[in-house]
């Protein structure tokens, strides 16, 4: 049977699409390139172009194909665009993820594992986050992501449908081959836009608020490789597969860094000064995200291999180097 990904031309979902095909698991992406690029579909999976809003789309790929379980990634993630533009976000976000359970139900496929978002925090009362912790968003993206954790709890309540959702934190970094990585036109990211100084694409980085209660005024987020990430998605969806109950778990490294000590790191390993001029705040933007992983770790045998920031950013570096406009011409 096939594993399908929605959203697998999209960063992380093309980074768990390579994961799972070296695991050797027969792969079905569908996505509607409106972020996503054909380009970084593994060539061994099988591609559908199509909207997951598009229920005539997806109830005849269920009926093509055999599919044992979902991942989904398909899904807009732009904070500053979420502030800006809510009902993109209750569009995409909730009403597609109906559209895809109600055809899930209809053709009995039961287990789905999907992205989430450290942004269901919000504010959060402490850190390290707990899965248990109060869940306050301040951005719209952060609002649907939750308000999707919540559908799949009442359809799995109805139709016996089990879900993994994964919380991650900041999401970096490139696959070790460096076939494939992080490009988004427009690109928002923090590492991205700090690597396109030394890759002559922007004459600086902009720091968005130095007056948050951190101890050097900027934001601090835990930066965790997209890689790992993919490890977790593949581990969830086993953990379906061996009869686990709905679960959701944090995916991050536990350790904080601020958007200062990020470009420092950068310039450390590009050996590029890097000039970062201030800026002022970004909308919807907690001053601190610090995850706790130990139920991921506990539950689904989860151990993030490359936690170390500098590791992190050079393999980043190693594909914006090579791949100065992402996944397009030049
Ligand atoms: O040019 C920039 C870009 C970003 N930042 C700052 O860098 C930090 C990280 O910003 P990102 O946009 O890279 O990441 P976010 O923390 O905003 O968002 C990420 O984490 C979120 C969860 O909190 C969501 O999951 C979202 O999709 C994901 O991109 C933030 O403090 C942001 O204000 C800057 O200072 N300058």
């Amino acid at each position: 049977m096939a594993i399908l990904v929605l959203g697998g031309a999209g960063y992380i979902g093309s980074h768990t699409v390579y994961e799972l095909i070296d695991a050797g698991r027969d792969v079905v992406v569908a996505d509607n390139l409106q972020t996503g690029f054909r380009a970084a579909v593994h060539p061994k999976a099988r591609f559908y172009e199509l909207d997951i809003r598009d229920r005539a789309a997806l109830d005849a790929l269920f009926e093509k194909e055999n599919i044992e379980g979902v991942i989904h990634f398909a899904a807009s993630s732009q904070v500053g665009e979420s502030m800006s533009d809510p009902l993109k976000y209750y569009d995409n976000n909730l009403h597609g993820t109906m559209v895809l359970l109600a055809s899930m139900v209809a053709h009995g496929v039961d287990k789905i594992v999907f992205s989430s978002t450290a942004a269901t925090y919000g504010e959060p009362e402490r850190v390290p986050i707990l899965e248990s912790d109060r869940t306050e968003p301040t951005n719209c993206y952060g609002e649907t992501k939750l308000s999707m954790e919540r559908m799949m709890g009442w359809v799995s309540r109805a139709h016996g449908l089990r879900y993994v959702a994964l919380r991650y934190f900041n999401a970096c970094g490139a696959h070790r081959s460096g076939a494939i990585g992080e490009a988004h036109d427009p690109e928002t990211h923090l590492i991205p836009l700090i690597l396109q100084v030394p890759n002559g694409q922007r004459p600086c980085i902009k720091v968005f608020g130095e007056d948050y209660p951190t101890p050097d005024g900027t934001c601090i987020r835990d930066y965790i490789h997209v890689s790992d990430l993919a490890q977790a998605h593949i581990l969830a969806l086993d953990y379906l597969i061996r009869g686990g109950e709905n679960n959701v778990f944090n995916l991050g490294n536990g350790v904080g860094f601020s958007v200062r000590e990020v470009i420092e790191c950068a310039r450390k390993v590009t050996g590029h000064p890097i000039p970062a001029e201030m800026a002022p705040r970004r909308s919807g933007d907690p001053a601190q995200l610090i995850a706790s992983s130990k139920k991921a770790m506990e539950v689904l045998g989860w151990k993030p291999e490359q936690n170390d920031l500098e590791t992190i950013i050079a393999s980043a570096w190693n594909w914006h180097k090579s791949h100065p406009n992402g996944f397009g011409e030049g």
